[in-house]
């Protein structure tokens, strides 16, 4: 993030062609229409995995790609157990979620980098990244200093009081179900709203740098119900969509609804 200007020029993003690479600061809005305050790099998980050709990389990312490789397989082996456990709990074989989102198939699956900016100025504490779900199956995050909020569940985002934080943990991970978890099981899984706001206190004062790993299901994934609950939302119609059929179109139903991009309610 504290790379030259032209340097991030030459990596940055294609929006909508590709999400990849560098997003530059105040890009997005925030629910005000305001420009967001953070920058992010996206990283495929293809590229890493040999799935599909590297992307190009700045210096810093290309010098450590063993490390950034190791920590994304990592990640893989995390999102693996959660998956197990998850699909045991509802009594579904062991395997169904690991089996939809293979990490040696093509996906959606990124690694996030994120800086969100300090906040010196008091009478200027914005958001940072407006409220949204994460559109894939599970996030992982990790970060050291506060920000991040969730949404109690059933609250409106327009409600102060309804936000909570959610506090780094020394040697935790924060883990957050994506979207495809919720169509998959029918809303038992429910994929929770939240913002990087400022932190409290004197927390506000420094930069806010977080590593998410995004995990998407399988381009080729089936995004069919798997339990049939009378919570069950969503068209009946997506039973016959691939993951990246149901992502194309789930961007293109919030695009409409909302022709400046992440204004409102984002999936990312
Ligand atoms: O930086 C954070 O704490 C959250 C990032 C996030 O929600 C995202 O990248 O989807
Ligand atoms: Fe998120």
């Amino acid at each position: 993030m504290n790379l030259p200007d032209n340097i991030k020029e030459q990596h940055q993003n294609d929006i909508p062609r590709s999400f990849l690479g560098f997003k530059p600061l105040g890009q997005t809005k925030t629910e005000n229409d305001e420009p967001d305050r953070y920058e992010a790099f996206n990283l495929a998980q293809d590229g890493l995995m040999g799935t599909a050709p590297l992307q190009s990389l700045p210096p810093p990312l290309y010098n450590h790609l063993p490390l950034i490789t190791s920590y994304v397989k990592h990640c893989q082996e995390i999102v693996a157990i959660l998956n197990i456990v998850l699909a045991k709990q509802l009594n579904l074989p062991e395997d169904t979620f690991t089996s939809l989102q293979s990490p040696t198939k093509l996906s959606g699956t990124v690694l996030r980098l994120l800086k969100s900016y300090a906040g010196p100025e008091a009478a200027d504490l914005r958001t940072s990244l407006i409220h949204h779900t994460d559109f894939g199956t599970i996030t992982l995050l990790a970060n050291t200093v506060g920000g991040l909020q969730i949404l109690r569940r059933g609250e409106s985002p327009l409600d102060e009081s309804a936000w909570a934080w959610a506090r780094p943990q020394p040697g935790c991970l924060i883990v957050n179900m994506g979207d495809a978890m919720t169509r998959w099981t029918g809303g038992i899984l429910h994929s929770s709203m939240h913002r990087v706001t400022h932190a409290p206190g004197s927390q506000r004062l420094v930069d806010k740098y977080s590593i998410a790993y995004l995990a998407r299901p399988s381009r080729n994934a089936s995004m069919k119900r798997l339990l049939n609950t009378h919570e069950a939302s969503g068209d009946k119609g997506d039973d016959n969509l691939t993951a990246w059929e149901w992502e194309v179109k789930k961007a293109m139903l919030m695009a409409r609804a909302n022709p400046s991009p992440q204004t409102k309610d984002a999936k990312v």
